[in-house]
């Protein structure tokens, strides 16, 4: 079910257009944005959390109109937003941080509050560090109380920033089975520089380019594009081709076969190199 609807989208910072005529509808589950540094994902982001007014466009979500003042409230109450820079008060213990924003989302209830501070540390596996303060916890620790704050009152739609940044293995399996979970019944956006967690995660992945989605489909459809593409061999291929070396010592090169070179399946990674391949090979040089 759509919930979201974001129509001709355009936001310019002086010179630098970050948002191109960007138009998207995003429904209850999990959606992945990739995208290369500066491609305007922490943009678009900022626009559905109210936090950034577009230029050009419009965007809808939840049939409120973030434009409106009176509807913008609304939507506020009804979303949890995990930015980049959480900008957490370092002098602050982890569960007084999250009681201030629980005020600020209108839980005031006292009681109440208490609960669901309790609520949110237990999801993010924080309670035992409850009492710490932010400038104590470690960076992973910091992006788990991050993701706590956005959960509190169970928002239907969650913005998160790059919310996997700065997590061990362990705590990213951890946050991917929090976030799938969480997808099941809400509406889940993430940025994210890790195909993994798209792979791991999501049941629709978005592509961004310069302002603009250059690919909007499932994670399959996405390693497919590189179909018949993927070679492995152990010899390097032609220094012009785009390959790079895996963990077994072997070459994996995207592209026209090279010679001794065996086929193998397509990654998520594979899928979206082939379509960032010009750019991604020009960044490289
Ligand atoms: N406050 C700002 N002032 C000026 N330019 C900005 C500002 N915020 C973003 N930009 C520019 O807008 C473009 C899009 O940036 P944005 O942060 O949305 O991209 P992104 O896809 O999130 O990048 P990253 O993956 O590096 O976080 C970039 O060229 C960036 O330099």
């Amino acid at each position: 079910m759509t919930t979201v609807r974001i129509t001709g989208l355009g936001k310019r910072y002086a010179a630098t257009t970050a948002l191109d005529d960007l138009s998207l509808e995003i429904g209850t589950g999990v959606t992945g944005l990739l995208g290369p540094n500066g491609a305007g994902k922490s943009t678009l982001l900022r626009c559905l959390a109210t936090a950034l007014a577009p230029d050009t466009g419009r965007i809808e979500a939840f049939g409120l109109d973030p434009a409106v003042a009176i509807q913008r409230t609304e939507l506020r109450r009804r979303l949890g937003y995990l930015p980049q820079n959480p900008g957490l008060y370092p002098n602050f213990t982890a569960a007084a941080l999250l009681d201030y924003v629980a005020v600020l989302k209108e839980i005031v209830d006292g009681p109440q509050r208490r609960a669901e501070v309790r609520r949110v540390l237990e999801e993010v596996g924080l309670t035992d560090r409850a009492k710490t303060r932010v400038r104590k916890l470690s960076g992973g620790m910091r992006q788990r109380l991050g993701l706590a704050q956005a959960l509190l009152g169970d928002p239907s739609l969650l913005i998160l920033d790059e919310p996997t940044v700065g997590l061990d293995p362990e705590q990213r399996m951890g946050f991917r089975a929090l976030i799938s979970r969480l997808g099941e019944t809400r509406t889940v956006l993430l940025s994210t520089h890790q195909t993994e967690d798209v792979g791991a995660l999501c049941e629709r992945v978005v592509v961004m380019r310069r302002g603009s989605a250059i690919f909007d489909g499932t994670p399959r459809a996405l390693s497919g594009l590189a179909q018949g593409q993927v070679w492995l061999s152990t010899e390097p291929p032609p220094a012009h081709q785009m390959y790079w070396r895996t963990s077994d010592g072997d070459y994996r090169t995207l592209g026209p076969q090279p010679p001794q070179a065996e086929a193998a399946k397509p990654s998520l990674e594979d899928g979206y190199l082939m379509l960032l391949g010009p750019e991604v090979a020009a960044a490289a040089r």
